[in-house]
């Protein structure tokens, strides 16, 4: 029960003083709940069946002045009354903590949400490394769905115990023998109810991981569409299909049968209980007419809900595994926290440029292999910096570095002299604009695109950005113009068109850096010269650092350095290296040369 007390703690934090309210309101509708109760003892006086004047039991005897209390104010009538509005009152406060309980569990499951979202976003990129992005999200969605209705169950379930325990101790003022018999039994039964709730929890985790498994085949099946068309694999993914939603049909048929089960045992369990109590009650204990009936009365309402609790008990051992990953995301998010205070910074200005030094780096700390070797490089403010090498070289994983996503895990990147750490991480960024490989677009316009990193954009201002970027011819003519709708990750557009707009999109910004992971390779060569152009008119007024493979792009780069697995092996001027007959630089430019004849 761990998770659910971290669970109820959480809870507590978040309604502060309102969960002991709703507690009390709830002991006190329990409260109305045995008066009600207690009032059928003068309403069978009434009613004849039982006369407690000839019974005289010592049960019997507080309850005779209260007798003559309501004799004296009107009888049966009297009493009826009360009852009306015991119930009343009980309905309506009834009604309020339902609502306030209902508040405090969404409330609470709201602030989960956005509290997680948030820790999420700034989160480090290792950390998203690391994990695989549909177990986040099933995490996030799925998960948190089985914790909310789990938080549910749990308000729930305190209610119940809350209406037992007042019930009981009515039951046990009226005969503490009986009470104490029936308690017993019901000791007995939450023994045999342990194994149902370890079962329970079990089955909870394979839902999880079902659950997980079919979000991943799921997500991989829509992305990977086109390969699946072109390598007819529809087969493959259909069989796939039947496998998951089988286990899934399998798993829930379980826990029904798992919670019926619980249920059946339960039910058969008390009805065997009740007669044997009863028996006892009459033949041993000489309980007396009114006494007894009031006693089965209690006990038939009460067992109802104690089959309830633990059918709210096997709900939340069920829970549990969704509330595990709910923490652990939680905390690993929290614990992969990048910088404290987000709002407040400011993009940093270069003066002089950006130093790697003696930096390595690795993805897996426990292997050999380092991705970065011993980076010593210099990035030269208002300069372009080409990065090439063969792929796998370490091209991305630099770039990375320089945005502070890898972190080094010795040396140090130095910004005018300065470290790059926590503290300037977020003005780094905030000065950077940066074009990755895989360029991403919301499903939104073009419009929403581009004004997405630059709200406060003039008309003017987004379409120069198309220019430099020469995306504004197609733009023009799509059907909407700016406010052309271009799909899921911008599916409706070619992909050079999603690389220029995307380009468009980074220049809108007005960054002081410039980072372009072969952000132009799907251009056909009359796009790619426009830009290069474009690009040249930038050099002296930003710093570029371009990653690409095909080496007509950083004609003008400043200098290229020239990576090979993790290490830098050549780095000047495109002219120097390209004389280098020896050099990697050379031996790729020739390659490219025998390509393009
Ligand atoms: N997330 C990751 N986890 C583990 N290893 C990685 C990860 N990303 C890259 N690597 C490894 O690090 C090395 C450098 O990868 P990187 O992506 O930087 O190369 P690259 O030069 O940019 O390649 P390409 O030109 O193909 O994009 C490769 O050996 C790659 O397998």
């Amino acid at each position: 029960m761990k998770p659910f007390l971290y669970f109820f703690k959480q809870l507590y934090l978040y309604s502060g003083k309102k969960l002991y309210i709703n507690v009390f309101g709830m002991v006190f509708i329990g409260l109305l709940d045995g008066i009600g109760l207690l009032l059928l003892i003068p309403v069978i006086n009434y009613s004849g069946i039982v006369n407690f004047h000839a019974e005289g039991t010592s049960f019997n005897k507080p309850l005779l002045y209260l007798q003559q209390l309501f004799d004296s104010l009107g009888g049966l009538a009297f009493v009826l009354v009360v009852f009306i509005f015991i119930n009343i009152l009980q309905s309506f406060l009834q009604r309020m903590i339902t609502i306030e309980n209902v508040k405090i569990q969404h409330g609470f499951s709201k602030s989960l949400r956005r509290e997680i979202y948030r820790d999420l976003l700034y989160a480090n990129w290792d950390f998203y490394v690391r994990r695989r992005k549909t177990d986040i999200i099933n995490t996030i969605t799925a998960e948190l769905g089985r914790v909310s209705a789990g938080i549910n169950t749990l308000v729930q379930l305190m209610a119940s115990m809350i209406f037992t325990v007042i019930q009981v101790a009515i039951a046990f003022m009226l005969s503490p023998t009986i009470t104490m018999f029936v308690l017993g039994s019901g000791l007995i039964l939450s023994v045999f109810s342990r194994g149902f709730i370890r079962r329970s929890r079990m089955l909870g985790s394979r839902t999880s991981e079902i659950g997980q498994s079919f979000l991943a085949g799921i997500t991989d099946s829509f992305n990977g569409m086109k390969e699946i068309k072109s390598n007819t694999l529809e087969r493959s993914r259909v069989e796939w299909s039947h496998t998951i939603t089988q286990r899934m049909y399998d798993e829930q048929l379980e826990y029904t049968t798992l919670k019926t089960a619980s249920q059946f045992y339960y039910k058969s369990a008390s009805a065997v209980l009740i007669a044997i109590f009863i028996f006892l009650s009459v033949q041993l204990f000489n309980a007396q007419a009114a006494q007894l009936m009031l006693i089965i009365i209690i006990f038939g309402r009460l067992w109802p809900r104690v089959t309830g609790i633990q059918a709210s008990m096997e709900q939340i051992a069920a829970t549990i595994p969704a509330l595990e990953s709910v923490i652990q995301l939680k905390k690993e998010s929290q614990t992969a926290r990048e910088q404290e205070n987000f709002t407040n910074s400011e993009p940093i200005v270069i003066e002089k440029g950006i130093e790697c030094k003696k930096v390595f780096f690795r993805y897996n700390k426990k292997a050999n292999t380092y991705a970065m070797k011993n980076i010593d490089v210099f990035f030269p403010s208002n300069c372009m910096t080409a990065v090439i090498g063969k792929s796998g070289a370490g091209k991305s994983t630099l770039v990375d570095l320089l945005m502070g996503l890898n972190r080094p895990e010795r040396g140090e990147i130095l910004l005018d002299g300065i470290q790059l750490t926590e503290r300037n991480l977020h003005s780094l960024r905030r000065s950077i604009s940066y074009v990755p490989q895989d360029p991403f677009l919301f499903n939104t316009t073009v419009r929403e695109n581009l004004s997405l990193i630059q709200p406060n954009a003039s008309e003017d201002q987004l379409w120069d950005a198309l220019r430099f970027a020469a995306a504004d011819d197609f733009v023009k003519r799509l059907p909407q113009g700016l406010d052309t709708l271009i799909g899921d990750r911008g599916i409706r557009l070619s992909g050079g068109e999603r690389q220029r707009l995307v380009l468009a999109r980074a220049i809108l910004r007005e960054p002081t850096i410039l980072v372009l992971d072969e952000a132009t390779s799907a251009l056909d060569s009359e796009n790619e010269t426009n830009i290069q152009e474009a690009l040249e008119k930038l050099k002296g007024k930003m710093t570029i650092i371009i990653i690409a493979h095909r080496l007509s792009t950083i004609r003008n780069a400043d200098q290229v350095i020239v990576l090979d697995k993790g290490e830098i092996i050549q780095q000047g001027e495109f002219r120097d290296l390209a004389k280098e007959q020896r050099g990697m630089f050379n031996h790729l430019l020739k390659q490219q040369i025998k390509l393009s004849l």
